[in-house]
Protein backbone atom coordinates (compact mmCIF):
# COMPACT_ATOMS: atom_id res chain seq x y z
CA UNK A 1 0.00 0.00 0.00
CA UNK A 2 1.64 3.63 -1.31
CA UNK A 3 0.60 6.22 1.16
CA UNK A 4 0.40 9.78 0.62
CA UNK A 5 0.38 11.34 3.88
CA UNK A 6 -1.16 14.87 3.74
CA UNK A 7 0.09 16.89 7.00
CA UNK A 8 3.12 14.67 7.48
CA UNK A 9 5.13 17.40 9.18
CA UNK A 10 1.89 17.61 12.21
CA UNK A 11 1.68 15.95 15.51
CA UNK A 12 -0.38 12.70 13.81
CA UNK A 13 1.69 13.10 10.74
CA UNK A 14 4.73 12.10 12.68
CA UNK A 15 3.07 9.27 14.35
CA UNK A 16 1.84 7.67 11.13
CA UNK A 17 5.77 8.34 9.90
CA UNK A 18 7.05 6.53 12.94
CA UNK A 19 4.35 3.65 12.74
CA UNK A 20 4.38 2.90 8.89
CA UNK A 21 8.18 2.69 8.78
CA UNK A 22 8.02 -0.05 11.34
CA UNK A 23 6.00 -2.11 8.89
CA UNK A 24 6.54 -4.43 6.17
CA UNK A 25 3.18 -3.66 3.51
CA UNK A 26 2.72 -0.15 3.70
CA UNK A 27 5.22 2.82 2.81
CA UNK A 28 4.87 6.28 3.44
CA UNK A 29 5.79 7.31 -0.82
CA UNK A 30 5.44 11.15 -0.10
CA UNK A 31 4.24 13.92 2.17
CA UNK A 32 2.59 17.07 1.80
CA UNK A 33 2.70 19.52 4.54
CA UNK A 34 2.74 23.63 4.08
CA UNK A 35 5.41 23.50 6.36
CA UNK A 36 7.94 21.17 3.98
CA UNK A 37 11.48 21.52 6.03
CA UNK A 38 10.21 20.86 9.55
CA UNK A 39 11.56 17.71 10.22
CA UNK A 40 14.23 15.07 7.53
CA UNK A 41 11.64 12.20 6.35
CA UNK A 42 11.94 8.83 4.97
CA UNK A 43 10.23 10.20 2.00
CA UNK A 44 10.14 13.34 -0.39
CA UNK A 45 8.01 15.96 1.11
CA UNK A 46 6.27 18.72 -1.51
CA UNK A 47 4.64 21.70 -0.20
CA UNK A 48 1.47 21.16 -2.63
CA UNK A 49 -0.16 18.46 -3.77
CA UNK A 50 0.34 19.60 -7.59
CA UNK A 51 3.95 18.85 -6.77
CA UNK A 52 3.16 15.22 -6.36
CA UNK A 53 4.58 12.60 -8.96
CA UNK A 54 4.52 9.80 -7.01
CA UNK A 55 1.63 6.63 -7.54
CA UNK A 56 -0.15 6.11 -4.51
CA UNK A 57 -3.02 3.77 -3.21
CA UNK A 58 -4.41 6.12 -0.66
CA UNK A 59 -4.12 9.79 0.87
CA UNK A 60 -4.70 10.02 4.25
CA UNK A 61 -5.19 13.65 5.34
CA UNK A 62 -4.47 14.53 9.16
CA UNK A 63 -3.91 18.40 8.29
CA UNK A 64 -6.40 21.69 8.32
CA UNK A 65 -9.76 22.07 7.03
CA UNK A 66 -8.00 24.73 5.05
CA UNK A 67 -6.89 22.11 2.73
CA UNK A 68 -10.13 20.71 1.71
CA UNK A 69 -10.37 21.88 -1.77
CA UNK A 70 -6.85 20.59 -2.69
CA UNK A 71 -7.27 17.42 -1.01
CA UNK A 72 -10.61 16.49 -2.84
CA UNK A 73 -9.31 17.92 -6.62
CA UNK A 74 -6.54 15.81 -6.15
CA UNK A 75 -8.57 12.62 -4.88
CA UNK A 76 -11.18 13.18 -8.09
CA UNK A 77 -8.53 13.82 -10.92
CA UNK A 78 -6.24 10.86 -9.81
CA UNK A 79 -9.05 9.05 -8.50
CA UNK A 80 -7.42 8.42 -5.48
CA UNK A 81 -9.49 7.28 -2.54
CA UNK A 82 -9.13 9.45 0.51
CA UNK A 83 -9.05 9.23 4.69
CA UNK A 84 -10.23 11.91 5.67
CA UNK A 85 -9.36 12.35 9.98
CA UNK A 86 -8.91 16.48 10.25
CA UNK A 87 -11.31 18.29 12.11
CA UNK A 88 -13.18 21.44 12.56
CA UNK A 89 -15.16 20.89 9.18
CA UNK A 90 -18.01 23.77 8.22
CA UNK A 91 -21.56 22.34 6.96
CA UNK A 92 -20.65 23.65 3.79
CA UNK A 93 -17.10 21.82 4.03
CA UNK A 94 -18.90 18.72 4.68
CA UNK A 95 -21.16 18.69 1.83
CA UNK A 96 -17.98 19.33 -0.52
CA UNK A 97 -17.09 15.60 0.89
CA UNK A 98 -20.15 14.37 0.37
CA UNK A 99 -20.55 15.69 -2.77
CA UNK A 100 -16.48 14.62 -4.18
CA UNK A 101 -17.84 10.99 -2.76
CA UNK A 102 -20.41 10.62 -5.45
CA UNK A 103 -17.32 9.97 -7.82
CA UNK A 104 -14.71 8.59 -5.74
CA UNK A 105 -14.52 6.32 -2.20
CA UNK A 106 -13.98 9.53 0.89
CA UNK A 107 -13.51 7.46 4.73
CA UNK A 108 -14.20 10.12 6.92
CA UNK A 109 -14.44 10.15 10.88
CA UNK A 110 -13.19 12.74 13.30
CA UNK A 111 -12.08 9.89 15.20
CA UNK A 112 -10.46 6.74 14.33
CA UNK A 113 -10.40 5.36 17.37
CA UNK A 114 -12.96 1.71 18.08
CA UNK A 115 -13.63 2.86 21.05
CA UNK A 116 -15.44 6.65 20.24
CA UNK A 117 -16.63 4.75 17.18
CA UNK A 118 -18.44 1.59 19.56
CA UNK A 119 -19.97 4.36 21.79
CA UNK A 120 -21.63 6.48 19.16
CA UNK A 121 -23.92 3.06 18.28
CA UNK A 122 -24.51 2.85 21.89
CA UNK A 123 -25.45 6.33 21.92
CA UNK A 124 -28.01 5.82 19.55
CA UNK A 125 -29.41 2.93 21.28
CA UNK A 126 -29.88 4.35 24.34
CA UNK A 127 -30.17 7.64 24.14
CA UNK A 128 -34.22 7.72 23.15
CA UNK A 129 -34.59 5.68 26.50
CA UNK A 130 -33.25 8.04 28.74
CA UNK A 131 -33.76 11.18 26.91
CA UNK A 132 -37.04 11.55 28.96
CA UNK A 133 -35.62 11.61 32.52
CA UNK A 134 -32.12 12.62 31.40
CA UNK A 135 -30.36 15.98 30.61
CA UNK A 136 -27.87 14.84 28.24
CA UNK A 137 -24.35 17.20 27.95
CA UNK A 138 -20.72 16.09 26.35
CA UNK A 139 -17.49 17.67 28.04
CA UNK A 140 -14.37 17.04 26.12
CA UNK A 141 -10.83 18.13 26.84
CA UNK A 142 -7.74 18.24 24.42
CA UNK A 143 -4.13 19.86 24.58
CA UNK A 144 -3.46 23.14 23.93
CA UNK A 145 -2.22 23.20 20.87
CA UNK A 146 -5.71 22.23 19.01
CA UNK A 147 -6.90 24.53 16.89
CA UNK A 148 -11.19 23.90 16.55
CA UNK A 149 -13.04 23.42 19.61
CA UNK A 150 -15.34 21.31 20.41
CA UNK A 151 -13.35 18.66 18.49
CA UNK A 152 -15.00 16.69 15.85
CA UNK A 153 -15.94 13.83 18.23
CA UNK A 154 -17.66 15.96 20.49
CA UNK A 155 -19.68 17.19 17.85
CA UNK A 156 -19.56 13.31 16.24
CA UNK A 157 -21.44 12.20 19.74
CA UNK A 158 -23.67 14.97 19.38
CA UNK A 159 -24.92 14.00 15.95
CA UNK A 160 -24.79 10.38 17.06
CA UNK A 161 -27.50 11.12 20.14
CA UNK A 162 -29.32 13.93 18.15
CA UNK A 163 -29.97 11.50 15.16
CA UNK A 164 -31.91 8.95 17.63
CA UNK A 165 -33.98 12.18 18.64
CA UNK A 166 -35.14 13.00 15.35
CA UNK A 167 -32.59 16.20 15.85
CA UNK A 168 -34.96 17.97 18.45
CA UNK A 169 -31.84 18.84 20.20
CA UNK A 170 -30.32 22.16 20.00
CA UNK A 171 -26.51 22.00 20.78
CA UNK A 172 -25.01 24.61 23.55
CA UNK A 173 -21.94 25.54 23.64
CA UNK A 174 -20.34 26.55 27.12
CA UNK A 175 -22.97 28.61 29.01
CA UNK A 176 -21.07 31.58 29.52
CA UNK A 177 -23.71 34.95 30.42
CA UNK A 178 -26.72 32.69 30.35
CA UNK A 179 -29.17 34.16 32.99
CA UNK A 180 -32.02 31.51 31.92
CA UNK A 181 -31.91 27.88 33.11
CA UNK A 182 -31.59 25.06 30.90
CA UNK A 183 -34.38 24.28 28.43
CA UNK A 184 -35.14 20.19 28.18
CA UNK A 185 -34.00 20.09 24.45
CA UNK A 186 -30.67 21.17 25.10
CA UNK A 187 -27.34 19.78 24.50
CA UNK A 188 -24.39 21.16 26.16
CA UNK A 189 -21.16 20.76 24.98
CA UNK A 190 -18.31 21.92 26.62
CA UNK A 191 -14.74 22.32 25.78
CA UNK A 192 -11.49 22.11 28.01
CA UNK A 193 -7.94 23.04 26.71
CA UNK A 194 -4.57 22.26 28.29
CA UNK A 195 -1.08 20.52 28.39
CA UNK A 196 -0.68 17.70 26.75
CA UNK A 197 -4.04 15.60 27.06
CA UNK A 198 -4.41 13.83 23.85
CA UNK A 199 -8.38 13.38 23.73
CA UNK A 200 -10.52 12.87 26.04
CA UNK A 201 -14.91 12.98 25.62
CA UNK A 202 -17.22 12.07 28.15
CA UNK A 203 -21.01 12.13 27.67
CA UNK A 204 -23.29 12.32 31.43
CA UNK A 205 -26.87 11.86 30.96
CA UNK A 206 -27.53 13.69 34.39
CA UNK A 207 -31.14 12.58 35.72
CA UNK A 208 -32.63 13.17 39.40
CA UNK A 209 -31.83 9.73 41.19
CA UNK A 210 -28.57 8.95 39.15
CA UNK A 211 -26.32 10.08 36.60
CA UNK A 212 -24.57 7.80 33.71
CA UNK A 213 -21.43 8.80 32.29
CA UNK A 214 -19.74 7.40 29.48
CA UNK A 215 -16.10 8.04 29.38
CA UNK A 216 -13.03 7.66 26.71
CA UNK A 217 -9.84 8.18 26.85
CA UNK A 218 -7.34 7.92 23.92
CA UNK A 219 -4.23 7.22 26.08
CA UNK A 220 -1.68 8.16 22.95
CA UNK A 221 -1.77 9.11 19.53
CA UNK A 222 -0.91 6.03 18.38
CA UNK A 223 -4.56 4.30 18.47
CA UNK A 224 -5.48 7.34 15.49
CA UNK A 225 -2.64 6.19 13.63
CA UNK A 226 -3.45 2.75 13.63
CA UNK A 227 -7.53 3.47 13.00
CA UNK A 228 -6.05 5.26 9.94
CA UNK A 229 -3.94 2.54 8.63
CA UNK A 230 -6.96 0.49 9.38
CA UNK A 231 -9.23 2.85 6.92
CA UNK A 232 -6.98 3.15 4.41
CA UNK A 233 -6.44 -0.50 3.79
CA UNK A 234 -10.49 -0.57 3.88
CA UNK A 235 -11.14 2.01 1.58
CA UNK A 236 -8.75 1.10 -1.65
CA UNK A 237 -11.25 -0.79 -4.13
CA UNK A 238 -14.45 0.62 -2.85
CA UNK A 239 -16.99 1.53 -4.45
CA UNK A 240 -17.55 5.75 -4.45
CA UNK A 241 -19.28 6.83 -1.40
CA UNK A 242 -18.97 8.09 1.85
CA UNK A 243 -17.68 5.58 4.48
CA UNK A 244 -17.48 6.55 8.28
CA UNK A 245 -15.31 4.18 10.83
CA UNK A 246 -18.24 2.15 11.86
CA UNK A 247 -17.82 0.71 7.99
CA UNK A 248 -14.82 -0.28 8.95
CA UNK A 249 -14.72 -2.02 12.49
N1 LIG B 1 -9.82 11.72 13.18
C1 LIG B 1 -8.97 11.52 14.21
O1 LIG B 1 -8.96 10.43 14.85
C2 LIG B 1 -8.03 12.60 14.61
C3 LIG B 1 -8.11 13.82 14.02
N2 LIG B 1 -7.20 14.79 14.30
C4 LIG B 1 -7.32 16.01 13.54
O2 LIG B 1 -6.28 16.02 12.56
C5 LIG B 1 -5.85 17.36 12.33
C6 LIG B 1 -4.36 17.45 12.55
O3 LIG B 1 -4.06 17.19 13.90
P1 LIG B 1 -2.56 17.36 14.47
O4 LIG B 1 -1.62 16.48 13.72
O5 LIG B 1 -2.67 17.24 15.94
O6 LIG B 1 -2.29 18.90 14.10
P2 LIG B 1 -0.91 19.62 13.83
O7 LIG B 1 -1.21 21.08 13.85
O8 LIG B 1 0.14 19.10 14.71
O9 LIG B 1 -0.56 19.19 12.31
C7 LIG B 1 -1.19 19.68 11.17
C8 LIG B 1 -0.17 19.69 10.05
O10 LIG B 1 -0.84 20.05 8.85
C9 LIG B 1 -0.11 21.06 8.19
N3 LIG B 1 -1.04 21.89 7.44
C10 LIG B 1 -1.90 22.80 7.94
N4 LIG B 1 -2.61 23.36 6.93
C11 LIG B 1 -2.16 22.80 5.80
C12 LIG B 1 -2.48 22.98 4.43
N5 LIG B 1 -3.41 23.87 4.04
N6 LIG B 1 -1.83 22.22 3.51
C13 LIG B 1 -0.88 21.33 3.90
N7 LIG B 1 -0.53 21.12 5.19
C14 LIG B 1 -1.17 21.85 6.12
C15 LIG B 1 0.62 21.82 9.29
O11 LIG B 1 1.78 22.48 8.78
C16 LIG B 1 0.94 20.73 10.28
O12 LIG B 1 2.21 20.17 10.04
C17 LIG B 1 -6.70 18.24 13.25
O13 LIG B 1 -7.82 18.71 12.55
C18 LIG B 1 -7.13 17.27 14.35
O14 LIG B 1 -8.29 17.67 15.01
C19 LIG B 1 -6.20 14.60 15.21
C20 LIG B 1 -6.08 13.40 15.86
C21 LIG B 1 -7.00 12.32 15.65
O1 LIG C 1 -6.81 17.52 17.63
C1 LIG C 1 -6.69 16.43 18.24
O2 LIG C 1 -5.71 16.15 18.91
C2 LIG C 1 -7.80 15.48 18.13
N1 LIG C 1 -8.77 15.76 17.33
C3 LIG C 1 -9.90 14.97 17.04
C4 LIG C 1 -11.18 15.69 17.35
O3 LIG C 1 -11.26 16.91 17.11
O4 LIG C 1 -12.13 15.07 17.81
C5 LIG C 1 -9.82 13.57 17.60
C6 LIG C 1 -8.99 13.40 18.84
O5 LIG C 1 -9.79 13.57 19.97
C7 LIG C 1 -7.73 14.21 18.88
Amino acid sequence: MRILLHGCNGKMGQVLTRIISQMEDIKVVCGVDKNPEKFNNPYPVYDSLEKVKEKVDVLIDFSNHSALDSILKFGLDNKVPLVICTTGFSKEEKDKIKEASKNIPILNSANMSIGINLITKILNQIAPILYEDFDIEIIEKHHNQKLDSPSGTALMLADAINSSLNNKLEYVYGRHSKTDKRKKQELGIHAIRGGAIVGEHSVIFAGYGEVIEINHTALSRDVFAYGAIKGAKFIIGKEAGLYTMNDVI
